[in-house]
């Protein structure tokens, strides 16, 4: 049975943290995040505005919405609020119709909601398999599509900056997700060729272990394990997240695309393979 436990930082705190990039560095565009309900996106989103930006934020559970946008106002942004889910085409294609309505432009799209359950991929339903490809890939693949389009139509620029995971040597226990955000990253990267004469940039930030409520749906057990998953032995906090999409969508992005960005501690590197012993470091 999986115990709550505290993850991640108070909307107070997010409003506080210390800024590491200029804050007029978004003045006046606009920015959608996706799953700005909560962790991730929700710090995402509030950096953005803190950063000067317009947002647009959606998910499926419009209370939580809300509470973000109150904290984002507090800023002093404009929040506008659209309860969806990504795994509908026609709810994504209304989604970005909407928010040209709203707000008469999109520079920036983060796509960030996601997830999956944990369990051997030997006992996947074709449900469970099927929900976790329509939430990780088809879902931000409808997004990039529709944005793109009027992008396109509308002859402006505009930057995408995927939500994947660190997946490079695979993720037992979450062989769905693994799967689907390979399929983003090669996605992103074909995309960023085909798009570039639209003058649309497409990246991605791989995380390893952020401490966000995300967290709450592994067994204890696995979660116990977590902070061991890299050198650095700890969770990343949301703000290393946060501050790679500004990057990327930034201007201090502007010659990068098809990239990703792993934030991760190290974890890619990390592994129980000892070659030559285990480092005293690393026994505890
Ligand atoms: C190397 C080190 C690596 C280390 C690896 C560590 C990874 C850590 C890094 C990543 C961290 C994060 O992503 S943290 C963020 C995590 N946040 C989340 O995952 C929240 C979002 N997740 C979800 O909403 C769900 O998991 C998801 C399946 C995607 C959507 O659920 P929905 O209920 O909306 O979907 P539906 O279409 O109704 O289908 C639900 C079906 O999914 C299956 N299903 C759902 N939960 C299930 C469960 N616990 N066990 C079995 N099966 C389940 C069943 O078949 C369900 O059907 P029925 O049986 O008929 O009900
Ligand atoms: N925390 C971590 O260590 C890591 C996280 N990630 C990824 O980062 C992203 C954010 O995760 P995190 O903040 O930790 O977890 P959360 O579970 O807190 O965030 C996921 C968000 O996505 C939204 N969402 C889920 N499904 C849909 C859908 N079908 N349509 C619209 N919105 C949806 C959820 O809102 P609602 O349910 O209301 O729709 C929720 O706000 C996810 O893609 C996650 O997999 C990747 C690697 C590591």
């Amino acid at each position: 049975m999986t115990q709550d436990v505290t993850f991640g930082l108070s909307d107070e705190a997010l409003l506080n943290l210390p800024l590491h990039f200029n804050p007029d560095l978004f003045k006046d565009q606009v920015v959608l995040v996706s799953g700005a309900g909560s962790g991730l996106g929700k710090a995402i989103a509030i950096q953005f505005a803190r950063l000067g930006a317009r947002l647009a934020i959606c998910g499926r559970r419009i209370e939580r919405l809300e509470a973000t946008a109150a904290t984002i106002r507090k800023t002093g942004a404009r929040c506008s609020v659209h309860a969806m889910t990504i795994r509908d085409a026609a709810q994504v294609e209304q989604l970005i119709d909407t928010v040209w309505q709203d707000h008469g432009r999109l520079d920036v799209l983060i796509n960030n909601a996601g997830g999956q359950f944990p369990q051997p991929a030997i006992d996947y339903s074709v449900k469970g398999w099927n929900a976790v490809i329509d939430t990780n890939l088809n879902g931000p693949w409808y997004m990039m599509q529709q944005a793109a389009r009027r992008w396109r139509d509308a002859g402006t620029a505009g930057s995408i900056v995927n939500i994947v995971a660190v997946i490079w040597r695979g993720m037992p226990g979450v062989a769905h997700t693994c799967a689907a955000r390979a399929g983003v990253i090669y996605l992103s990267k074909t995309l960023a060729v085909e798009w570039a004469p639209f003058g649309v940039r497409v990246n991605c930030v791989a995380p390893g272990v952020i401490a966000t409520e995300g967290m709450n749906v592994y067994p204890d057990e696995a979660r116990a394990e977590f902070d061991r998953s890299n050198p650095m032995k700890r969770f990343g906090d949301v703000q290393d997240v946060s501050d790679a999409c500004c990057y990327l969508a930034g201007p201090a992005g502007k010659f990068v695309t098809g990239e990703v960005i792993t934030v991760d501690g190290g974890h890619q590197l990390w592994g129980e393979q000892w070659t030559a012993g285990r480092p005293d470091y690393f026994k505890v």
